[in-house]
């Protein structure tokens, strides 16, 4: 099986070290190497650009693509999500210069929209039956309304610093994006890409999440118990040498581990743990 994977860019780091957290680690991962294997032996890697990997999927060169929702849509292409892997959240927006006092997609109407992703500006502008002239760059794409190029732009932004650099204001929201995990829909239920799924999964579902242990005197047991929170009932385990402890151990949210500790010492758990968790699969 091979996965299409970012060969550079934001999105090439964050990629492979999420295959390695899941135990897929990449074998001479280097920029310029087409290929790579991985620790399992059915399983290689393709590195292509981020835009061309639903395209390398499509066709077959790849059977398993990671790279943003974006560049999904942009491709046009059928692809089947298998899983949001839930970093380079970013969003897709329109933009105008703050000067030129636009509020509404309507009043862009015989305007030039310049845009990397012209595809899904197309699809936005026609469901809303409105006709633009889209300008299609391949980047610094904040720049074209000053030069005159273009009177707006659809283009990415996250922290929204490249907007307000170039005083540029948000019209409309055209796409939340963050990267998936896709095939070919014909592999939706193929046995290799859901080992991989799952994987990657349990790797995503023990992020947020830490294991906590303690020790609690067994006539506190019950108070101990309530008060932690979900995440189903905690194991229980007996202390060697010592009958009047038991051994609490649980896995919470990592936001709640600070309240959790104070309210479990509170009610005499002592020597207390709080380990990460590295991959938790269901
Ligand atoms: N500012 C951002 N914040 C979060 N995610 C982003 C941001 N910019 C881009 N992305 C996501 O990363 C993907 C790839 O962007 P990146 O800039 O790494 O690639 P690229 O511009 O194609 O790279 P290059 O042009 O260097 O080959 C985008 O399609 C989008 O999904
Ligand atoms: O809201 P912000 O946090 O400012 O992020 C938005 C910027 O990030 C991306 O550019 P990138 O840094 O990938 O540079 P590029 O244009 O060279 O791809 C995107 O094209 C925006 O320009
Ligand atoms: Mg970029």
């Amino acid at each position: 099986m091979r996965v299409a994977v970012p060969n550079k860019g934001r999105l090439h780091d964050p990629t492979v070290e999420l295959l390695q957290k899941a135990g897929l680690e990449v074998h001479n991962g280097s920029d310029r190497k087409l290929y790579a294997e991985t620790t399992d032996p059915e399983i290689d890697v393709l590195y292509a650009r981020a835009a061309d990997i639903p395209e390398y999927v499509a066709e077959g060169a790849a059977d398993v693509g990671i790279t943003g929702l974006d560049q999904t849509r942009e491709a046009e292409v059928d692809l089947f999500d298998h899983l949001d892997l839930r970093f380079g959240e970013c969003r897709l927006v329109l933009a105008v210069p703050e000067e030129d006092g636009v509020s509404t997609v309507d009043e862009l109407a015989g305007k030039r929209v310049a845009t990397e992703f012209p595809n899904i500006s197309r699809r936005f502008f026609d469901e809303r039956g409105v006709d633009v002239e889209l300008i299609g760059v391949t980047g610094a794409t904040e720049l074209t309304p000053h030069a005159g190029m273009a009177d707006a732009i659809v283009d990415i932004t996250s922290t929204g610093t490249t907007l307000e650099v170039n005083n540029l204001e948000v019209v409309a929201e055209v796409l939340d994006s963050s990267v998936r995990l896709f095939s070919r829909p014909e592999d939706e239920e193929d046995g290799k890409i859901r080992e991989l799924v799952t994987a990657l999964e349990s790797v995503l579902h023990a992020e947020n999440r830490r294991y906590l242990m303690m020790n609690v005197p067994e006539e506190s047991l019950e108070d101990v118990k309530n008060a932690m929170p979900g995440l189903g009932g905690p194991t229980v385990m007996r202390v060697e040498g010592d009958d009047s402890m038991v051994a609490v151990h649980a896995v919470v949210e990592e936001g709640d581990v600070y309240e959790t500790i104070n309210a479990v010492r509170e009610k005499g758990a002592r020597d207390i743990l709080v380990t990460p968790i590295e991959r938790m699969v269901r």
